[in-house]
């Protein structure tokens, strides 16, 4: 699959009415209480001009009595008006506070719920995740706007009414806003095109401002002095997402101006003919004057709810829509749980695998079985697929091709989270979590994340504990400097706080520890791994036939492992023993003679 294929957004009327139940359940009382206030308070709004014309009528006839109960309705249509008005926006603001958190809530828990992570690595997916994260708190305003754009086609029915009322001709004038509002819609999803096809430039952007201010690239761009040549990379990405935006607005804005002058026309038209032949004259040009020139307002706020309930309420409600699909998709394929034990192992056949959106395989046929309970090593260049591989067994990417069987179980058709329960260990590119270091370690295992036993016996498997002894509170101690009492760690620290974290479940069925230590010397290293092996070993870890996959490029602690396997242009060329490899010849034995020798040589 390419990186532009993506499953087209669903309807945006069935989206829409998706994002409204979802809102209703978070707050049915406060939604219907904003509907009611909103809409009445459409009716002394819309009447206003009405009263104005009778107050002027009555200051016209010089009639004080006239003058006064004029004055008391104006003052009773402003007043109800602002009542409603005041209470309808404060529980609409309430009601879209409360709104902000459910909607951004579920768009995390649906990225989430996503089993693989393909998602984050597809700049297709990315852009649409992207938008749709940039307007999250536009969605929870949804009911809001719904009700203002109610609110103000019912007021313009008054208004319409009204001017029905001197002259059923009058309600031509109800046609002239047609074309605004064609021409509102119709730029408003030209625009959306336009922000779309630039909101790569505008992830760039982005991206290139937080690099720009981060602490952690703060470094080598003053080293490497590139802190203007990223300025200028910013500068550009904005400008090419922003260009072609700003172009769209004014062709827009030129449209719109033409469709209003249109309206501006009929309504001149219309206090012309009502002057020419109405029969009370004065309070019907007044009463045309004061309600059109409401008709022309109601118009201007009905195109501006038009146009951001197409570019963003609209849009944004088709990719909720498209994100909970794509969400349920890949959990629906799960048949069965994580078996609870492993008999045999983790079996790889004739498994491919390509990034998405490439078409190049970063492993290519692999035949495999990583027997239970074995510790194996896996060795290759850099850029052999060591990595990639791991990211497969994990679940986080589906093969291209072939199968991974967990005991004749197929992976891909295993419920994810229940497979996830099973698979614990260290990336690479491990997470510098900044809690609390209790925390910090114990999310390796959340439902004993606050156990203070279980978070020191992982801390001492990765031979964390004397950083916890040397925080000034322990366990308890806030990591990361930017936080108040909060302390930072050295690279190799932080790694063995992750490590420990991946030391927290007690039975996995898989333990991935893909270079865990290489911020760590090789002494340590090889040390903590001799630990780790004689305890997976031992009953405790390799009880429930967990396998224990080792990237290294340290020959010293992969020699350790029960079996090696080496990677080498996608594929495995060499599986087994350190003796049997040795024997072979091969690129492991020849990989392994050089470091030997490097480090006698060192020694000497
Ligand atoms: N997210 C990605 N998208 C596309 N290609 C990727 C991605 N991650 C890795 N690759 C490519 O896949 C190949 C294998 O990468 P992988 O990280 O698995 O190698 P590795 O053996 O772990 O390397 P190293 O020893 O440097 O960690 C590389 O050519 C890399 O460019």
């Amino acid at each position: 699959m390419t990186a532009d294929e993506l499953d087209p957004l669903p309807g945006a009327w069935r989206s829409l009415g998706r994002s409204l139940r979802m809102g209703w359940r978070s707050s049915p009382a406060m939604i219907a209480t904003a509907f009611c206030t909103e809409v009445l308070s459409a009716v002394p709004d819309a009447m206003f001009a009405w009263g104005l014309t009778a107050f002027a009528t009555a200051v016209i006839a010089h009639s004080g009595t006239q003058i006064a109960a004029g004055c008391g309705l104006l003052a009773a249509m402003a007043a109800g008006n602002w009542l409603l008005e005041t209470v309808s926006s404060r529980v609409n603001q309430r009601f879209a506070d409360r709104a902000a958190v459910v909607v951004e809530s579920h768009i995390a828990e649906l990225q989430a719920g996503v089993a693989t992570i393909e998602h984050h690595e597809r700049p297709a997916q990315l852009d649409r995740i992207s938008v749709l994260r940039d307007h999250a708190s536009a969605l929870s305003d949804l009911y809001r706007h719904l009700f203002t754009l109610i609110g103000v086609l019912l007021r313009a029915a008054i208004t319409l009414g009204l001017l029905a009322s001197v002259n059923p001709l009058l309600l031509l004038l109800g046609l002239f806003p047609l074309p605004t509002l064609l021409v509102s819609g119709r730029r408003a999803a030209a625009e959306k095109r336009v922000e779309e096809a630039g909101a790569r430039h505008d992830r760039l952007a982005r991206h290139l401002f937080l690099l720009a201010t981060s602490a952690t690239a703060g470094k080598e761009l003053r080293v490497a002095r590139t802190g203007p040549l990223v300025r200028r990379l910013r500068h550009r990405a904005w400008e090419q997402g922003h260009r072609p935006l700003a172009r769209a607005r004014w062709v827009s804005t030129a449209w719109q101006a033409g469709a209003q002058a249109l309206f501006a026309a009929a309504f001149i038209a219309a206090l012309a003919y009502t002057a020419a032949h109405a029969a009370n004259r004065t309070a019907a040009v007044l009463l045309v004057l004061a309600a059109g020139s409401r008709l022309s307002g109601y118009i201007g706020q009905t195109m501006t709810q038009l146009h951001f309930f197409r570019t963003i309420w609209l849009d944004c409600s088709r990719k909720l829509a498209w994100l909970e699909d794509y969400a349920a998709k890949h959990r629906a394929e799960a048949e069965w749980s994580a078996p609870e034990r492993l008999a045999e192992g983790i079996r790889l056949d004739a498994v491919t695998f390509a990034y998405p959106g490439t078409d190049r395989p970063v492993l290519d046929g692999i035949d495999l079985l990583l027997p239970a309970g074995a510790v194996v090593a896996v060795v290759g260049e850099n850029g052999a697929g060591k990595s990639s591989l791991v990211k497969l067994l994990c679940g986080l990417y589906p093969p291209t091709s072939g199968r991974i069987t967990l005991d004749g179980q197929d992976l891909a058709r295993t419920d994810p989270v229940s497979w996830r329960r099973r698979v614990t260990g260290t990336f690479q590119d491990f997470f510098a979590f900044e809690f609390r270091l209790r925390t910090s370690v114990g999310i390796g295992d959340l439902p004993r994340a606050d156990d203070p036993e279980a978070v020191g016996t992982a801390l001492e498997r990765a031979g964390a504990d004397d950083i916890a002894r040397a925080l000034p509170d322990g366990a308890e101690t806030r990591l990361g400097a930017g936080w108040p009492q909060g302390v930072d760690l050295s690279h190799g620290q932080w790694q063995r706080v992750a490590l420990a974290r991946g030391f927290m479940r007690e039975q996995p069925l898989l333990t991935v520890l893909d270079e865990p230590t290489s911020a760590v010397d090789a002494e340590t290293e090889h040390a903590l791994f001799d630990r780790y092996a004689v305890l997976a070993r031992s009953g405790t870890r390799s009880g429930t036939g967990g396998v224990t996959l080792l990237v290294s490029h340290r020959f010293s602690t992969v020699r350790a492992a029960d079996l090696i396997l080496v990677l080498n242009g996608a594929r495995v060329t060499e599986f087994g023993t350190h003796d049997q490899l040795i024997a072979l010849g091969g690129h492991y034995a020849q990989l392994y003679g050089i470091q030997a020798e490097a480090y006698r040589t060192g020694l000497r």
